[in-house]
């Protein structure tokens, strides 16, 4: 079994000339990837993240890679194995299997993207993520048609189940806004940094601020194992519908114009002067809610109740379902010193203790057929066994 073997090396500096690559503490890892080496757990950034160095062989340059993506916390040793070109399968050992796993991309199109827009070199962390997180929620409509309210309703009812996309936006907190829970307020000048980062699945200028969801915030829901809801409005709907990002689209409509201008003044969060901002936009909005392939649902809400049975019931949350989260699979360890191997979609990690003549114990499938998504993002659809060794890996036990 196995294509190409990990190989982990305690440090290199034996093996390269003077250059960038300094003395590190941990172990290190050197994958050749056409004529370039990447050594992983380089100790040139902050101790705070696995570093990369870059050995270029047929310059025989050492370059520090700009490093984008959320970036592995260091672990006292970890694997690496080349997958294909474009990226690198990196396991942390001493962890357990919800952070073990990460993708090193070095020629994803994602990567190229920023290579050429940066015109430098340029790795992107990714971190895998066991299973699939069920399909995000987009919730649109005009301003005062009730969108914050349904999505309270329905957090409050299922607290397990779904979990709110904190959206990034430039305008002031109302005085019952909590900064991280009803969005995270930001300066312009930084989120339009972040925004040329590639930080942000979308993001709109609305009645005269910039709101945006960045990929993190839906990220960190789907980590919980939670359905992610998404407020936004029509724009940032119709750019999440061309993203990557599959979700169900759920449009809310006021039962006359004049119900919402009744709710929205009652609400008494806004200035006159927004208040005819907002009702001017909502025009367009109402206008663009039978846009072709955008909205997969028009809820109408005239009575709360019934538009949030409505609701309910789209989603499959009919009476009786349960509030409670499905049973989620416990992690398991890796150990520090595992060995990997690939055969095909699949990776063998043996957590065993390597003893001559005894059986493998511990051994795991890391299958990573179904994987999707990817830098700056996570990488999903991961799966993931044990395996009984006596039995030749026939009787697997689905870990999660
Ligand atoms: N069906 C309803 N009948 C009467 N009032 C409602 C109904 N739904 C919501 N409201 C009230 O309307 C006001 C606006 O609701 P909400 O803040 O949820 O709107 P929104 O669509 O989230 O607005 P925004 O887009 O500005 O965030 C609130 O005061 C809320 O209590
Ligand atoms: N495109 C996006 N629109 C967003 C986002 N977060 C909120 N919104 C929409 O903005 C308006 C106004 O919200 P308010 O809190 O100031 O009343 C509303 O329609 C929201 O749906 C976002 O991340 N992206």
């Amino acid at each position: 079994m196995g294509e190409a073997p990990a190989f982990v090396v305690d440090n290199l500096n034996a093996n390269f000339p003077n250059g960038l690559h300094s003395k590190s503490k941990g172990c290190e890892t050197a994958i050749d990837i056409g004529n370039k080496t990447y050594v992983i757990g380089a100790s040139t950034e902050s101790a705070c993240t696995i570093g990369i160095q870059i050995f270029n062989k047929s310059t025989s340059d050492w370059v520090i890679p700009v490093v984008l993506g959320t970036k592995p916390k260091p672990s006292k040793g970890h694997s690496a194995i080349v997958l294909d070109e474009d990226r690198i399968l990196v396991i942390k050992g001493n962890t357990t299997s919800d952070d073990s796993f990460w993708f090193l991309e070095v020629n994803t199109a994602f990567v190229r993207e920023q290579k050429m827009r940066m015109a430098t070199e340029v790795v992107a962390w990714s971190k895998g993520v066991i299973g699939e997180a069920a399909k995000p929620i987009v919730i649109s409509g005009p301003s005062g048609v009730g969108k914050g309210t349904l999505i309270s309703k329905l957090m409050e009812e299922f607290p397990s189940m779904f979990g709110f996309s904190v959206s990034h936006t430039t305008r002031a907190p109302r005085s019952n806004e909590q900064n991280g829970i009803h969005y995270h307020f930001t300066e312009r000048s930084v989120m339009e940094k972040d925004i040329e980062a590639g930080k942000f699945l979308e993001y709109a200028a609305v009645h005269g601020n910039l709101y945006g969801t960045s990929i993190e915030a839906v990220d960190v829901v789907a980590d919980k194992g939670k359905r992610c809801i998404l407020d936004i409005d029509v724009q940032g709907a119709r750019s999440v519908r061309a993203s990557s990002l599959e979700a169900i689209f759920i449009f809310i409509c006021p039962p006359s114009f004049e119900e919402l201008e009744k709710r929205l003044r009652a609400r008494g969060t806004e200035s006159e002067e927004q208040i005819q901002k907002r009702l001017r936009n909502a025009k367009a909005e109402l206008e663009q809610r039978n846009s072709p392939g955008l909205f997969d649902h028009i809820l109408v809400n005239d009575d709360l109740d019934t538009c949030y049975d409505k609701l309910k019931k789209l989603l499959g949350l009919a009476d009786g379902v349960k509030s409670t989260q499905e049973s989620v699979l416990e992690p398991v360890q890796m150990s520090l010193d595992h060995m990997v191997s690939k055969t095909g979609h699949k990776i063998l990690i043996n957590c065993g203790v390597r003893e001559p003549e005894k059986p493998a114990e511990n051994m795991f499938v890391l299958d990573l057929a179904s994987m999707k998504g990817g830098a700056p993002g996570r990488t999903r659809g991961l799966r993931f066994f044990t395996i009984d060794p006596t039995s030749n890996g026939v009787d697997a036990e689905v870990l999660s």
